[in-house]
């Protein structure tokens, strides 16, 4: 990446806050809890398009996937800036860059959004405007491993421990943006009152283009079938991990320290095997099992 193209990012992100606040009892970055009133009341528009994820479970790779079924697949014009710039994180607030809420209110129609945001905490207009929401989840195991490396590089964050005393914070939902239970259950409720369309991470790991094709009706485009191609091959692993776009390689290591681990770190099902003890899985599934049964969604662990 050139440096000269991006000065803002390492210029203006080299102070670096990981205090975290809460909002109804959701764990959030401090700053963002300072600001909590004009995110909630954000102005959504009809035709916005809201990427909604519990943290890791693929949101970057949506955020390029919608991004290039906007422009009919033109990657030239995908790479116009990085992704953390094109598709404004509503809930965010990178001191002393502006908010997302500032960033999304400068931007033109239609605007492509990301939040992590639980359902009960949503700015209420996105529902009363009726927006299209893509809910991308992923398996949680696999969630927690990305999330733990997450939580190591990124400065911004509180500095995750051992794996141990991770695998204890995250099952109990005591991590930024909340419990993953509470979100994935909560999304997956209200996904037939609203247009909402919830995508699995292993889907689109097993069949990318089918999923991409499904996502692009969803939005009212059909998609010639070299445009499927040119999206899939734009926004696949290996691409989006050399990307500078993508690979969030223009911010400082103050702020992602990708020595640590690689924002773009293995992009696969079931890395969870390398991390989680015998004795861990056994507790992990009783857990869920619990916590699961009789909501009607299932998620795969591998492949
Ligand atoms: N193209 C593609 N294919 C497969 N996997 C991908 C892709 N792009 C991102 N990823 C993986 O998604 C994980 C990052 O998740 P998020 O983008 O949701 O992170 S964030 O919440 O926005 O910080 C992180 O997962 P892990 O590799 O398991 O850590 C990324 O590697």
């Amino acid at each position: 990446m050139n440096p000269e193209l991006f000065p803002k990012f390492s210029e203006e992100l080299e102070i670096v806050d990981n205090k975290m606040g809460e909002v109804q009892g959701v764990p959030l970055p401090e700053a963002t809890c300072e600001i909590w009133e004009q995110i909630y009341n954000f102005q959504a528009r009809e035709d916005d398009i809201l990427i909604s994820t519990y943290p890791k479970a693929g949101t970057t790779w949506m955020q390029e996937i919608v991004d290039l079924i906007m422009l009919d697949g033109d990657v030239k014009k995908s790479m116009r800036s990085p992704c953390f710039v094109k598709v404004p994180f509503i809930e965010l607030y990178p001191k002393p860059m502006p908010s997302g809420v500032q960033a999304a209110n400068a931007m033109e129609s239609p605007r492509l959004l990301k939040t992590h945001l639980p359902t009960q905490l949503l700015p209420p207009s996105f529902w009363e405007k009726n927006v299209k929401v893509i809910y991308v989840a992923r398996n949680m195991k696999d969630c927690m491993v990305s999330y733990f490396h997450f939580q190591r590089m990124n400065q911004a964050l509180p500095h995750p421990g051992t794996w141990n005393e991770y695998f204890s914070k995250f099952t109990a939902g005591n991590v930024p943006w909340g419990g993953w239970f509470d979100h994935v259950i909560g999304w997956w409720k209200i996904k037939d009152k609203h247009q909402i369309l919830f995508v699995f991470y292993e889907d689109i790991i097993e069949d990318p283009k089918r999923e991409i094709r499904k996502i692009s009706q969803f939005l009212g485009k059909e998609l010639r079938e070299e445009v499927l191609d040119t999206i899939q091959h734009h926004t696949s692993f290996s691409t989006m991990k050399e990307n500078p776009m993508t690979n969030y390689s223009v911010l400082p290591s103050s702020v992602f320290d990708q020595s640590i681990s690689p924002f773009m770190r293995k992009g696969k099902v079931g890395d969870w095997k390398n991390h989680f003890l015998v004795a861990q899985n056994i507790v992990f599934d009783e857990e869920y099992q619990k916590k699961m049964e009789g909501i009607g969604l299932n998620f795969r662990t591998e492949l």
